[in-house]
């Protein structure tokens, strides 16, 4: 063939501006997409063998060599696929403007929005001039008598095509890096982006820079390889002292070693671990493949093992890392891959929102390659998938719960802020795992939240629930007994009482265990979210704070005949208090408290203390939430000598301080004080501690 000059096509024109600037946003993709080529262009060729339309040669070994070369300042990909030939350079490589990119075009000439501009349209190819001023394309085709091709492009509209001199079948494709690109021949950086897209390609990748000083190792002669190159045979003579002689007084052999060229390590590992059967995969793979994946050294708590191949072909390994810290500050690594091609990290569209703090890979040869996440969003296949990954966490944890409840209960303080978010975000994940969620108690052990409400004196379903289910035949009186019925819901709703945190909450604590009223502990900020989803979607329980007011069984009963005396001592009380807190609204409520070394205590009442937290958790746009917030509750105990002190000795001087110290300490166990208010309490304190010196 002379060399022939042509036009890439009338449509391409327009093309190298658009892939420069939107195609691909992340530069160095054209690795990924040059390296994909020549994976498939081996697939290829390994069909037609099995098909018996060509032979490999029985040494053929499919491979894909990237070669650096920063003096020449090229970038070469050279693969022993299936090659082509010059007509079908001309076909798939000149004239690709006609086919995608004519519609291409079309659609999205006015578009500049990257997102939408990133589809399927065969330009894999043409990314390489996103780096490359000049491209040359070097093939030989597999077929009989085929003649090598050289093809050569500068980016703009022409490309010249002349006969090659390639000499093995397969092709070879140079990029000539314009100015700012130039850092893809440095071998660190084409080796740090081969092993973001490449590293479990279905190919062996080999990278090496043109004109290195070759490297040697020595090795035992009896482990050479029909593949090494030997430069040296070495035999070692043993010294004298050290001879060894066996049985029979012979001296031992000399030992033989081989200086070979260093064998090429690829950088991709063809068979990862998430194509392999689940059942053949040891404890150690995992852990291991984990660490090589996500240089983490924290072993992850437990995964599982995605294998599915209908409705459609996924797999991957999804990790449970050990997350006990804020939720908020946890970021998971969930990386994607379309047959063994890396295709970007975290696309949130495929993997449920919840999820994101796993770290895993997924590998699901429908999704498309080049995916564009807008045209993500609403796509049912992808939804599908997405459905999918959170049926199998569900699946697994549910499984865990219930098979393996010990190493379920260990892992529950890491995995139940996930857990926990996930059924907020995802009304059907939560459907599945609703039984497996367990709380502790006050003495560590853990619930169900079934248990939770047994403990409590409650049942799942509540009495009113049951008469109103045997009532509803009866059709006439149906609207008023409904409403009836709903007022005994209110009613009867179980209370499940909760510590937030125990230091702060220890003295409720205490009196809580003293009568033997139990609580659960939720101490992450996830928790006030959470509740009010269980309160939601479970009517007939409440969760109140250990503080959020006195709890019956803490209360002695003031008899009937006393009624009128505690009413004087509670009215005087506020009177006192009052006046010397100089604060005629305080909320004061006085008791008897079973626990008689309880003097005074705060209580707030649990909705407005919840609303409050969720202000502060969402910053409410940086406003002052401590305007809406609502005031504690005083409680007093009436069987308390301080509390009794006061009420019999309203005019002793000792009272004002009496009344502050005990509002303060009732504080301290609710809130921070401010700066001001613990100036003085600590003052106050210290005059007291005076009082014993006299
Ligand atoms: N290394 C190669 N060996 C053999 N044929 C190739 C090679 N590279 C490209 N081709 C041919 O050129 C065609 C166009 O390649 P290009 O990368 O532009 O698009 P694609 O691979 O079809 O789609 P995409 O890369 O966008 O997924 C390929 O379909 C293939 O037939």
């Amino acid at each position: 063939m002379g060399t022939k000059k042509g036009n890439l096509s009338i449509d391409s024109e327009n093309i190298f501006p658009i892939i420069k600037k939107w195609v691909y946003s992340d530069h160095d993709i054209f690795f990924r997409e040059l390296i994909s080529n020549g994976c498939d262009a081996i697939t290829k060729l390994k069909k037609l063998d099995m098909m018996g339309e060509y032979e490999l040669p029985d040494d053929y070994k499919a491979k894909i060599q990237v070669i650096v070369n920063p003096e020449e300042k090229t970038l070469k990909f050279v693969d022993n696929g299936l090659g082509m030939t010059a007509d079908e350079v001309e076909e798939y490589i000149t004239q690709i403007a006609f086919s995608g990119a004519t519609q291409f075009l079309e659609k999205y000439k006015d578009k500049t929005s990257e997102d939408e501009m990133i589809g399927h349209f065969g330009l894999g190819f043409y990314s390489a001039f996103m780096v490359a001023d000049e491209v040359h394309i070097d093939s030989l085709s597999y077929q009989d008598g085929a003649v090598p091709v050289h093809w050569a492009s500068e980016g703009g509209t022409e490309y010249e095509m002349q006969d090659g001199n390639k000499e093995e079948v397969g092709t070879e494709i140079t990029l000539f890096l314009n100015e700012d690109s130039l850092e893809f021949a440095n071998e660190y950086r084409a080796r740090e982006v081969l092993e973001k897209y490449c590293s479990f390609m279905p190919v062996e990748i080999f990278l090496s820079k043109e004109n290195a000083e070759p490297e040697y190792e020595t090795i035992d002669e009896e482990d050479v390889l029909d593949t090494d190159e030997v430069v040296e045979h070495i035999t070692e003579e043993e010294k004298e002292d050290e001879e060894k002689e066996d049985e029979e007084g012979k001296k031992s052999e000399p030992k033989k070693k081989a200086k070979i060229v260093k064998r090429p390590v690829s950088i991709s590992d063809t068979h990862p671990l998430w194509a392999k059967n689940p059942s053949e995969c040891t404890k150690e793979e995992y852990l291991e493949f984990y660490r090589k994946v996500f240089m983490d050294y924290k072993e992850p708590l437990f995964w599982i093992h995605l294998n599915m191949d209908y409705p459609f072909n996924l797999k991957g390994i999804l990790y449970f890392p050990k997350i006990n810290m804020e939720y908020d500050s946890l970021e998971g690594v969930i990386k994607l891959y379309n047959n063994q091609v890396f295709i970007a990290d975290n696309i949130k569209e495929v993997i449920p929102d919840f999820l994101m703090v796993l770290k895993g890979v997924i590998d699901c040869p429908d999704l498309p390659l080049n995916v564009s996440r807008s045209a993500l969003q609403n796509d049912g296949f992808v939804n599908k998938v997405a459905d999918y990954i959170s049926k199998k966490v569900a699946d697994k944890l549910t499984g865990m719960f219930k098979t393996d409840k010990e190493n379920y209960e260990k892992y529950w303080d890491d995995i139940s802020p996930f857990v926990k978010f996930g059924c907020l975000k995802d009304e059907k994940f939560g459907e599945k795992i609703k039984d497996s969620i367990i709380f502790k108690d006050l003495d560590h052990k853990y619930l169900t939240l079934e248990e939770c409400i047994e403990a409590n004196g409650g049942s799942v379903v509540t009495p009113a629930e049951e008469t109103k289910e045997e009532k509803r035949p009866d059709a006439a009186k149906e609207g008023a007994e409904e409403k009836a019925a709903e007022n005994e819901v209110e009613e009867i709703k179980t209370n499940i009482y909760y510590v937030t945190n125990e230091q702060q909450q220890s003295q409720y604590i205490n009196m809580f265990k003293e009568q033997g009223q139990d609580a659960i502990l939720l101490t992450h900020n996830i928790d006030t979210s959470f509740i009010t989803y269980l309160e939601q979607h479970n009517p007939n329980i409440r969760f109140q704070r250990i503080d959020a007011e006195v709890h019956n069984s803490l209360k002695d009963e003031v008899a009937e005949e006393e009624q009128e005396e505690f009413k004087k001592t509670t009215d005087s009380l506020i009177e006192v208090f009052r006046k010397e807190l100089n604060n005629d609204k305080l909320d004061v409520k006085v008791e008897r408290l079973k626990d008689d070394n309880v003097a005074s205590m705060a209580v707030l009442p649990e909705q407005s203390r919840r609303m409050e937290e969720m202000m502060k958790m969402y910053n409410m746009g940086g406003m002052d939430t401590s305007a809406f917030a609502t005031p504690a509750t005083l409680i007093l105990n009436s069987n308390h000598p301080l509390v009794k002190f006061v009420v019999e000795h309203k005019r002793s001087k000792s009272v004002p301080v009496i009344c502050r110290q005990l509002y303060d300490l009732a504080m301290l166990a609710h809130k921070p004080l401010s700066p001001a208010e613990m100036t003085a309490f600590v003052q106050r304190s210290n005059e007291i501690m005076m009082l014993l010196t006299k």
